[in-house]
């Protein structure tokens, strides 16, 4: 089923984001994840592909259709773009085709570290809006979702131009949005107002990351350029060193938050649950999901 259904169906659409195995987490160990996180039944589950920079992109296409196999829950893997051939993107869609799966989140993905990286030349797909047209022009009965940017994309000068580049998402057929991460709803609402003068009207679901520990909001806030507001760096200051109490105060504030967005009146909430069911389980006990 093409996810986009879903949003014109329900009211909010729940969703969780995983990553494939890397070197904190073997196969056996993920899929015993996803048997937890299937408990929950969200509307769809999204896979990372090469996320932050990494070339952890092996199993990507493969769990998603365990995903879907197994549980027949909608899986939607991630296909970063700007370190791809033409070939390497069409050999990833057939494969996505193949095993059934009719979603994708279309990235241009984040730059590779290493200054020696050689992109591929030409460069076919520089920014996820060519991906995206790519799609949607070919033969692959594939739908695209996209990324944005509450607080602007760290790599453009502007919000106001990055809302630019992400109508050309849009235009080109992305059919709903997942935010990147954020902790400050006044950001967002900031974001909506600019987009409700730009006509454009596909679904947006809250990229919401509950914080676990306060190490991986430095890594994190690095990558995608979040601000952190003055009540989540008090928390993060108090429990530096207490990753226990870090966790159930990091989940009460993203509680608290969606509760926030939810009367503001949004289309969904994507967990950036990141392989931690127990976070899952916390947040559907203090939302009463
Ligand atoms: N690997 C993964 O699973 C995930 C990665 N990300 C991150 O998302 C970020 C970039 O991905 P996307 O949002 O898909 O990139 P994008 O291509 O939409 O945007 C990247 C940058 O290029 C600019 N841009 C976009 N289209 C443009 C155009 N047509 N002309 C001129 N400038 C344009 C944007 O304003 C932005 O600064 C990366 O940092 C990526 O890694 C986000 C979610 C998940
Ligand atoms: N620029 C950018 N790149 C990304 O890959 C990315 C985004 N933004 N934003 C949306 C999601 C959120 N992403 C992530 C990625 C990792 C953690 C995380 O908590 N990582 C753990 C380590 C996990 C492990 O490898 O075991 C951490 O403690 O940092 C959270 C969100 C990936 N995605």
């Amino acid at each position: 089923m093409n996810i986009i259904e879903k949003f014109n169906k329900k009211d909010k659409v729940i969703s969780f984001e995983i990553f494939p195995p890397n070197k904190t987490m073997t196969l056996k160990q993920l899929l015993d994840v996803i048997d937890e996180l299937a408990l929950f039944r969200p509307d769809f589950i999204s896979v990372t592909y090469g996320a932050s920079g990494n070339a952890n992109s092996n199993y990507t296409i493969d769990i998603a259709q365990y995903i879907k196999e197994k549980y027949t829950i909608e899986a939607m893997p991630h296909l970063t773009c700007i370190t791809s051939t033409k070939d390497k993107i069409d050999e990833i869609l057939r494969s996505i085709e193949e095993k059934k799966l009719r979603n994708v989140l279309a990235l241009r993905g984040d730059l590779p570290t290493d200054p020696n990286f050689k992109f591929p030349d030409p460069l076919h797909f520089q920014y996820a809006s060519d991906l995206i047209k790519y799609i949607k022009s070919s033969k692959y009965d594939i739908s695209a979702a996209a990324a944005c940017y509450p607080e602007g994309h760290m790599d453009c000068d502007s919000l106001d131009k990055d809302i630019d580049n992400l109508c050309k998402k849009v235009e080109m057929g992305a059919d709903f949005l997942i935010t990147q991460l954020f902790f400050d709803n006044e950001k967002y609402y900031t974001f909506k107002d600019k987009l409700s003068k730009k006509n454009l009207s596909v679904p947006i679901t809250m990229g919401i990351l509950p914080v676990t520990n306060a190490k991986q909001i430095k890594r994190i806030t690095t990558l995608s350029g979040a601000s952190i507001p003055a009540k989540l760096d008090t928390l993060l200051k108090k429990y530096e060193n207490d990753n226990k109490s870090m966790m159930e105060a990091g989940i009460e504030y993203a509680c608290r938050q969606m509760e926030e967005l939810n009367e503001f009146g949004v289309d969904g909430f994507h967990l950036y649950v990141m392989n931690k069911p127990e976070v899952a389980k916390k947040i559907f006990k203090n939302m009463n999901w």
